[in-house]
């Protein structure tokens, strides 16, 4: 009682939560140099994939979850008695769609005029992708600069001119460049997100309708009114405008938020979940509800909706490697000469899609 105040960062359930689970380097006591990862407790992490394995055989899910068979799906459909609006579909996605969705994220979906997490420091860039497979560099060009300065001197828009461009070799870089060349697969490693549809803006926290956009490609908005049907009224269906593509890296986490910039949460978001293995924490309306931790992995889909979009949620922690990130099938489809770039990148990230109706 009299004991010292808990620090800022484990004040609440859903921090505590969030350390329990993230990843953490400590000093490997084989080897004085190396940094090994300390071993995490999983014994409550819920498993949806385990669950359907023994709800198929049996009917019977383990208590405070409940699971129901929702037309056109061929897979139940699970909840928590405890979180109204939240539905979890296990292996939504076939491998061979899997596979689709991430060539897709990683070549169509950061392409101009979507913005990415580089865009506000490269402008727009296109073909990241195929330039980090064809270990080309990213170089400044000294004459296209000039022409943007130009154009923004003369109140012209430059969103769509870059003064970047990705280059063959390092020696053609070198003729135009005004700074070191950043080779292609260090960007994409740096690749966040990126944004479809109706772009979000990070900065101000909201939806800029003035940005350039495509429209969410129809594939995507087919595939996202028919995974929401099980959160939607009969009547209604389904609007896709926006869409955020989530890049993992092997460290990285997402913290505790909301997702509060949609006109009307009685929709749902439309979670899709591909690569490494992910543990999701969802909590309650305030980060001092114990939040429940269950794992994400490659094809499952998430929805939340009404009362589940007013409950804090994030990732804390990703699986990579061949032990824990459950990718060996997938990876086995990317195997061949042709996809082997797609491999070595999913092998150590995880994506995931999340579409939104915004009005
Ligand atoms: O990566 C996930 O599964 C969740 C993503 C998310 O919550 C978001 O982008 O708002
Ligand atoms: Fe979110």
């Amino acid at each position: 009682m009299y004991g010292a105040e808990p620090a800022e960062s484990e004040r609440t359930a859903f921090r505590r939560a969030e350390k329990r689970y993230k990843l953490y380097k400590t000093p490997n006591p084989k080897s004085r140099k190396k940094l090994t990862h300390r071993t995490t407790d999983l014994s409550d992490v819920v498993d949806f994939h385990s669950i359907l394995q023994s709800f198929e055989r049996s009917g019977d899910p383990p208590p405070g979850i409940y699971g129901f068979q929702c037309p056109g799906f061929n897979r139940p459909v699970f909840c928590f008695a405890d979180r109204p609006g939240f539905y979890f579909i296990p292996s939504a996605l076939t491998v061979e769609e899997q596979c689709h969705w991430i060539r897709e994220s990683l070549t169509t979906f950061p392409q101009p005029p979507n913005r990415t997490s580089l865009t506000a420091i490269y402008g727009p860039i296109a073909d990241l992708f195929d330039a980090a497979q064809n270990q080309k560099v990213l170089i400044e060009t000294k004459s296209l600069a000039a022409d943007i300065e130009h154009e923004t001197k003369n109140g012209e828009n430059s969103l769509h001119t870059s003064k970047y461009i990705f280059s063959e070799a390092p020696d053609d870089a070198r003729r135009g460049e005004s700074c070191k060349p950043i080779a292609a697969s260090v960007l994409l490693q740096k690749l966040r997100w990126s944004t479809l549809g109706l772009q979000f803006d990070w900065s101000k926290r909201n939806y800029d309708v003035s940005l350039p956009h495509n429209k969410i490609p129809d594939a995507l908005c087919l595939l996202a009114k028919k995974m929401a049907v099980p959160a939607m009224s009969s009547r209604e269906e389904f609007q896709p405008e926006a869409a955020i593509v989530n890049y993992f890296g092997p460290s990285d986490m997402l913290g505790g938020h909301l997702d509060d910039m949609e006109a009307d949460w009685s929709k749902p978001i439309v979670s899709i979940s591909l690569g490494c293995k992910a543990i999701f924490l969802l909590g309650g309306k305030s980060r001092e509800d114990n939040p429940i931790a269950m794992f994400l992995r490659s094809g499952d889909i998430v929805l939340m909706a009404g009362q589940a979009r007013e409950c804090f949620h994030g990732v804390p922690r990703i699986f990579t490697g061949d032990e824990h990130a459950d990718v060996a099938t997938l990876l086995s489809h990317f195997s061949d000469k042709d996809n082997c770039c797609f491999m070595d990148y999913i092998r150590y990230s995880r994506i995931n899609i999340n579409i939104r109706q915004v009005n």
